[in-house]
């Protein structure tokens, strides 16, 4: 069976040995298997109950990345509330159906909307869906953001706006929903970051080079005792000699990012997704990390994380951009494949 579901899980697979697992909590892609071998790492000790995100695979970070906005914008007041990285990766999501089930691919669709606890702490209105793609050399997640479209007029009340978009199993919450006019601006727009925290699996993090970062790269450096710093990059292969906490910004479309490892390499391909992020605390700096193996930071190499670290703005389609999404994609490609 391609396709196979357990209550957890979501398993695809391909005649010729591929294969990956998707959990409906986060749709957290927490495996694939190209060329013979596990390619994403999950820590021995990660919660898989639904308890906690999952410590590993893939986690998606919406609608914020990292710590919650401190400015005092008020198109971001329900995103300052959010906990780190938001709400996608732990909360479940739904399948919707299977796109592809073909010996050469298959693709499955996931699906979030607001649910009465996620409207509690970010009432508005948004449709997610994320397609996994399985192909013999190449794992491919998309992520699909659109805001939905108001029923109603516009300049009505924003709840009337916020509960035409819902589920109807969910309009019961109104009372969690803004009411005052003055939230209305900041509820017609949909602003996000977005990206997914992929924890990758090499053997030894400290032997890979990560290439394909230009130098003249802007990077904001989150490691050392100035707190947060931008710098540029001066170009080279990166390689992870010590604790790296890092995004660089604003990578070229075509620019791939490839990690190589002497025995193997993996191309990581971005769709919309301009900037690159880069985790590894090393063994002395995640020590506090409680769902981490010992020694994880060894088999980890959170190399590539690919995202849109700014704001990205979407318009309700109907109020001016009509079918208006975003779509960003990550494709990761195991060598040896077209
Ligand atoms: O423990 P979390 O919430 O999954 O975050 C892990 C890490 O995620 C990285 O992307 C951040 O840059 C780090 O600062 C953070 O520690």
């Amino acid at each position: 069976m391609p396709v196979n579901k357990t209550a957890r899980t979501v398993q695809i697979s391909l005649p010729s040995g591929e294969s990956a697992e998707i959990y409906y909590y986060g749709a957290t892609v927490t495996s694939w298997i190209a060329g013979g071998k596990e390619r994403l790492f999950v820590s021995g000790k990660a919660a898989l109950d639904g308890s906690k995100p999952i410590r590993g695979g893939i986690p998606i970070c919406w609608p914020i990345f990292g710590p919650p906005p401190k400015e005092a914008d008020a198109s971001l007041q329900y995103h300052a509330k959010l906990s780190q990285h938001g709400f996608a990766r732990n909360h479940n999501w739904t399948l919707d159906h299977v796109v592809m089930d073909r010996p050469t691919g298959v693709s499955v669709k996931f699906t979030l909307d607001p649910t009465p606890e996620i409207i509690s702490i970010f009432p508005h209105p948004f449709h997610l869906s994320y397609v996994v793609t399985l192909t013999k050399h190449e794992l491919s997640t998309d992520l699909h953001v659109v805001n939905p479209s108001p029923t109603k007029s516009l300049t009505g009340a924003v709840s009337a706006a916020i509960t035409s978009a819902l589920p109807a199993s969910v309009v019961g919450s109104e009372s969690k929903v803004p009411q005052s006019a003055a939230d209305d601006a900041a509820h017609h727009e949909l602003k996000f970051q977005a990206l997914f925290h992929t924890y990758l699996a090499v053997s030894d993090a400290s032997r890979v080079k990560i290439k394909g970062l230009k130098q003249g790269l802007t990077y904001l450096d989150k490691v050392g005792p100035q707190g947060w710093t931008e710098r540029t990059w001066q170009g080279g292969d990166l390689v992870i000699d010590k604790q790296v906490d890092r995004v660089y910004y604003g990578l070229g479309k075509h620019e791939d990012v490839v990690l190589e490892d002497g025995e193997d390499k993996l191309t990581v391909h971005r769709v919309e997704l301009t900037d690159v992020t880069t985790w590894n605390p090393t063994a002395e700096a995640g020590a506090g990390i409680a769902d981490m193996e010992p020694n994880g930071w060894v088999r980890l190499l959170l190399a590539v994380n690919l995202g849109a670290f700014s704001y990205l703005t979407l318009l309700p389609p109907s109020y001016r951009t009509p079918g208006q999404e975003w779509i960003g994609q990550q494709v990761l490609k195991i060598a040896g494949g077209a």
